[in-house]
């Protein structure tokens, strides 16, 4: 059985974005409550009395956009510091970063990934649902100075929408050439907008794997992630492309993840709502940790089960309760 040792938190369900592939502006969405939120300390609690004991030693924040979170330099400060996290990174949409980006490093936050998907402001402003002054430069200096500070890995995500920004996937991958930046390319996951996924909202990697090898040639690379990512190389070049492929090929046999929601439910598999666990309530009514390890090592042991299996090819939208945004990716 696959080691399941990674938990990725969102620390908020809010988003300053509204990206047409995970909350499209206009959804409805109920935005949890503060009083809902998992409080610094909670948070900190199930971490060091739950997660830790149980095995989990890395751990991704996200979100909604994670930057948000109030304090959240000092939650990384919290999270970096204690002995047994082996890893501790972020996945943002940038906006908010240049600021403190050397900031949450300086705190022990060392990986960061960051959403771009497209180097078109225009284009980049339909997708993320922006209608008033363009936002794609403060990202692009947010991306900037995540480099300058020294973040490594600096992993930028493209989420390839057929119609959207896929005329833009040489331009992107190009970005690995000179800098030893690593772009992945995601496949949009029927979570979310069933309109815009329509019938196939996803682009198989191994064609944008093909359009890259007919300009550069592409080949495996030696540098291998946590994560579900497939990494290539353009010979030469500094960084990598990356390929997470959720919809064309199965990497659920190797997963080693588990989610915990802004509001404290533990979820075992993104693509699948069986089994999930109100961990906050629990806490809040007095269950001992000791209890709610045990609880989370039942759940543990089922993951197996849980995984996700029911493929749609891609061919249709899933129904899920919560959107990507609230689950955090
Ligand atoms: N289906 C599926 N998709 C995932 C999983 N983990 C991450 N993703 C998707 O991969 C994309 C990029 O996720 P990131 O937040 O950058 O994290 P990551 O790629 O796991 O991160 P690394 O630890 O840097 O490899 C997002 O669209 C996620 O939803 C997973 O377990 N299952
Ligand atoms: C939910 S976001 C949260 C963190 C942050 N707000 C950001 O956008 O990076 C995490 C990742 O999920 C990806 N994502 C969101 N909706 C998706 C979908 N329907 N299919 C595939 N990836 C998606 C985003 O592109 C992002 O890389
Ligand atoms: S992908 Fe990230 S930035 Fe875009 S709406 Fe979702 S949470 Fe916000
Ligand atoms: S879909 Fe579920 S089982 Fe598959 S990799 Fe993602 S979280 Fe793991």
């Amino acid at each position: 059985m696959n080691q399941v040792d990674y938990l990725r938190i969102s620390l908020i369900d809010r988003c300053n974005f509204r990206c047409q592939y995970c909350m499209p502006e206009g959804s409805e969405l109920d935005y949890i409550l503060k009083q809902q939120l998992l409080t610094d300390k909670e948070l900190l609690t199930l971490i060091e009395e739950v997660f830790i004991p149980v095995g989990f030693n890395r751990f991704r924040l996200t979100g909604g956009e994670p930057l948000l979170r109030p304090r959240v330099v000092d939650l990384v400060g919290a999270i970096a510091s204690l002995p047994q996290t082996q890893d501790l990174s972020m996945t943002t949409n940038g906006f908010l970063l240049a600021p403190i980006a050397q900031s949450l490093y300086n705190a022990g936050l060392r990986r960061i990934n960051i959403s771009l998907d497209s180097l078109d402001q225009a284009t980049f402003d339909s997708i993320i649902g922006n209608r008033g002054r363009g936002k794609w430069q403060q990202v692009w200096d947010g991306i900037q100075a995540a480099y300058h500070v020294g973040f490594d890995p600096l992993k930028l995500n493209v989420v390839a929408i057929p119609g959207v920004n896929d005329r833009e996937i040489l331009d992107l991958a190009a970005l690995t050439i000179d800098k030893n930046w690593h772009v992945r390319f995601i496949e949009f996951m029927p979570i979310g907008n069933s309109e815009l996924f329509g019938d196939r909202g996803w682009i198989p990697s191994e064609e944008i794997r093909q359009r890259i090898r007919d300009r550069w040639g592409l080949i495996n690379s030696q540098i291998r992630g946590n994560g579900p990512a497939d990494v290539f190389q353009i010979p030469g070049a500094k960084g990598t492309l990356g390929f997470i492929s959720q919809m064309s090929e199965c990497f659920c046999d190797h997963c080693n993840r588990m989610r915990l929601s802004a509001d404290g439910w533990l979820r075992p598999c993104l693509l699948n709502e069986i089994g999930q666990l109100d961990l906050k309530t629990s806490l809040r009514e007095g269950v001992s940790t000791a209890e709610l390890q045990n609880r989370v090592r039942d759940l543990l042991a089922l993951k197996p089960e849980i995984n996700f299996k029911q493929r749609y090819a891609g061919t249709q939208t899933g129904n899920y309760t919560r959107t990507m945004s609230q689950i955090g990716g």
